[in-house]
């Protein structure tokens, strides 16, 4: 069955429906992902709620879908663009093919698509609202969803795992299971909140730490939590990953402004400016802090992204706080990233040290 992507730009691209026709058209934020493999990592991301995601490596789903790298219990895509879909996954821990997997939960796949023409139309024109659909008519004048992201993805309750020593709070904006396993593997004990949760409730659990998660959509839809979360910054070492990042700088008074068509992909190339290294990058977020806000924040740049000199994390001048923009989680990319989480520990031992000595 032929299936369509319309583009608000007003171009179409033909393909073939790899899922079932889909009952009803599906609209989205078009990005993409550049990486050779993770896309199952990226299908099960939070963040990439309600987009529509098109992977440029021409053969998908060729390792097919295993059962331990989810990165959160569904997929939050709101559909699938490929060039080839492989029907017959090959890998001793496949468990599903892409194909079925998808089809589960409902999400269309269109396969036999010229990806790599998708994605010069979204470099040069920018990430823009898209269609799925039987259709060749392409639609008129699509409008993305000015809905609050976070408030879907993000857990209801509390959740607690782990029985390490060093006590992290998470705040979960759309977390991935990747960073609470990276605090896991460390010896923390982790509880996740929602991204609503006061101060006053971080308080009580009476956290070594807190990190601030990734998460979908525009920092500035969050922009009622940030006085709570000064509070929660301002009290406790903290780590904030994408979302977190550009949250903590709007939270001190910074800016963050919308990129053209976003950082996506596994090899994105970072300075650290404080270690004078270069190291490769796992990134995916349409936003970034802007430069020229941070002056008065109280924050510094560490990190640079060396394509476009963008801000790639932060550490503020006197609080025990680092951010960063890109993914030291990794899943899917490059580990290395990793020891930003032993920096964050041995921040939290620091701390931890000056106030017993004060006390
Ligand atoms: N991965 C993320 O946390 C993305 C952050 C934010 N939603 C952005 O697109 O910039």
């Amino acid at each position: 069955m032929e299936g369509y992507l319309h583009l608000n730009s007003g171009h179409s691209y033909k393909g073939q429906w790899l899922t079932d026709q889909p009952e009803k058209d599906v609209e989205g934020e078009i990005v993409f992902f550049t990486g050779m493999t993770g896309y199952q990592e990226v299908l099960t991301d939070p963040s990439y709620k309600d987009q529509i995601i098109v992977f440029t490596y021409p053969l998908i789903g060729n390792y097919g879908i295993n059962e331990s790298d989810f990165e959160s219990k569904k997929p939050h895509v709101a559909g699938v663009i490929v060039y080839e879909g492989s029907r017959n996954p090959s890998h001793y821990k496949s468990a599903y093919s892409l194909q079925e997997y998808l089809q589960k939960w409902n999400i269309p796949l269109l396969g036999h698509m010229d990806t790599r023409s998708i994605v010069k139309k979204i470099r040069s024109e920018g990430s823009m609202p898209a269609k799925m659909s039987s259709s060749e008519t392409a639609p008129g004048g699509l409008l993305l969803r000015k809905d609050k992201k976070v408030c879907k993805v993000s857990s209801q309750t509390m959740e607690c795992c782990g029985e390490g020593s060093i006590h992290i709070v998470v705040i979960d904006f759309g977390a991935k299971k990747s960073i609470v396993d990276s605090l896991l593997k460390r010896a923390c004990k982790v509880t996740s909140v929602p991204y609503n949760t006061s101060f006053e409730q971080i308080k009580k659990l009476n956290p070594d730490g807190v990190v601030l998660s990734n998460g979908p959509g525009d920092p500035k839809e969050l922009k009622s939590i940030l006085p709570e979360l000064k509070k929660v910054l301002e009290q406790y070492p903290a780590l904030g990953i994408c979302l977190g990042h550009q949250l903590a700088a709007l939270a001190f008074g910074g800016n963050t402004k919308k990129l053209s068509f976003g950082h996506r992909g596994a090899n994105h190339p970072i300075a650290d400016m404080k270690k004078g290294t270069v190291f490769m990058s796992s990134q995916n977020h349409s936003y970034v802090v802007d430069e020229e806000s941070i002056k008065d924040t109280g924050f510094k740049t560490r990190y640079v992204n060396l394509h476009d000199q963008s801000i790639e994390g932060l550490m503020h001048k006197v609080l025990p706080i680092h951010t960063v923009q890109f993914h030291p989680e990794a899943h899917p990319g490059p580990a290395d990233g990793d020891y930003i989480f032993d920096e964050f520990m041995n921040m939290i031992q620091e701390e931890n040290r000056r106030v017993f000595a004060y006390a």
